[in-house]
């Protein structure tokens, strides 16, 4: 695959940055990869592991020559990061960043950065629970969708420059205005994953979770919750502090549709039951056979249907 910038630099050398450099390195994406981590552990990690081709101990150092900067730090220090930064950038860089939340990213990163600077946000698609140096994998992004969301005005060729890093990482890339990307994320993961920490933290506290026959015999569903109840705490802290109306926007809709299926349940009405999970198990195949679930088995394209 053919180098798309000369000169990379990570901020904040956690999951995604991590599986960026390892996917940059295996399309042989750039010319050389430089990282900043705040924490001297981390960079010794950094260092120990071979992530980054350098391992710088200033962000001044990082970002010196870079034609690419990727922001790579929780969404709630983004802006403190980018005014670091600022000072330090080469006329006509592009920086770009991963974060879970576009709006409030734009507005703390943007009023930072100097005149010639181009200026891309982005939020790849894909993540794990795990987090630090150490949790990231090349294939990370493969198949996944990575969102670039540009600001009105941007310079084309930087945004196709960016795209092209992104798809040589393995993703399809699409573009969206912050807004509805904030919108659409508070259904599909924000929320999603204050509903697994409540699930979670209500099952502690009627003390069955560290039961360890409830934990041997837990179903997928409750499983697949405390998976996702184990993601970074400060990562989703900051993402719901600053995606707060479009999450408070859909939590409100969900609270509103556990009312009406609690009162189907204390009223035994079962033919609101029956249709709501009619109506979502139609969703869920729509999904399966759109072919857009790629961890999914073959079911519903004729192998196997369930
Ligand atoms: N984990 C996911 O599933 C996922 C998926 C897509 C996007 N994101 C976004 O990617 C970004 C990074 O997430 P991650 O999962 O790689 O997290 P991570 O915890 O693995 O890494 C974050 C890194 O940022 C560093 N950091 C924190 N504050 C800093 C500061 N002030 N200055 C410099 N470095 C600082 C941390 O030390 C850590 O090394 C977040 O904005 C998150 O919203 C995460
Ligand atoms: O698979 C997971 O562990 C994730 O939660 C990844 C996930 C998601 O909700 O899909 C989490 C946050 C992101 O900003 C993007 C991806």
């Amino acid at each position: 695959m053919a180098q798309v910038y000369d000169r990379v630099a990570l901020i904040g050398l956690g999951l995604i940055a991590s599986s960026l450099f390892w996917a940059i390195k295996r399309g042989g994406l750039a010319g050389e990869v430089t990282g900043y981590a705040r924490s001297d552990e981390t960079r010794a990690t950094a260092r120990e592991i071979g992530l980054c081709d350098r391992v710088c101990d200033s962000v001044a150092e990082a970002v010196a020559g870079a034609d690419l900067v990727v922001l790579c730090v929780p969404v709630g220090v983004m802006g403190a990061v980018a005014a670091e930064i600022a000072p330090h950038l080469a006329p006509g860089a592009t920086v770009t960043d991963v974060g879970s939340v576009k709006a409030d990213v734009i507005a703390q990163v943007g009023p930072h950065l100097p005149d010639g600077v181009h200026f891309i946000p982005g939020h790849p698609l894909a993540g794990t629970e795990h987090s630090g140096p150490r949790s990231g994998f090349a294939e990370l992004f493969d198949n996944r969708w990575c969102l670039l969301v540009p600001v009105e005005g941007t310079d084309a060729d930087a945004i196709a420059r960016l795209r092209a890093l992104w798809e040589g990482a393995g993703a399809n890339v699409e573009e969206m205005d912050a807004e509805h990307h904030d919108l659409v994320l508070a259904v599909t993961s924000h929320a999603p994953h204050l509903i697994a920490y409540t699930m979670v933290g209500v099952a502690d506290d009627l003390r069955r979770v560290t039961d360890s026959e409830v934990i041997k015999y837990s179903a997928a569903g409750f499983r697949d919750f405390t998976r996702i109840a184990a993601s970074d705490p400060t990562m989703w802290r900051d993402v719901f502090l600053t995606n707060k109306d479009a999450t408070l926007e859909i939590l409100g809709r969900f609270t509103e549709e556990l009312f009406a299926l609690q009162r189907a349940i204390r009223t035994g009405d079962g033919d609101h039951l029956h249709a709501y999970f009619t109506r979502t198990r139609a969703i869920r195949r729509g999904i399966i056979e759109a072919g857009q679930d790629t961890d999914a088995p073959d079911f519903g394209r004729g192998a196997r249907k369930p």
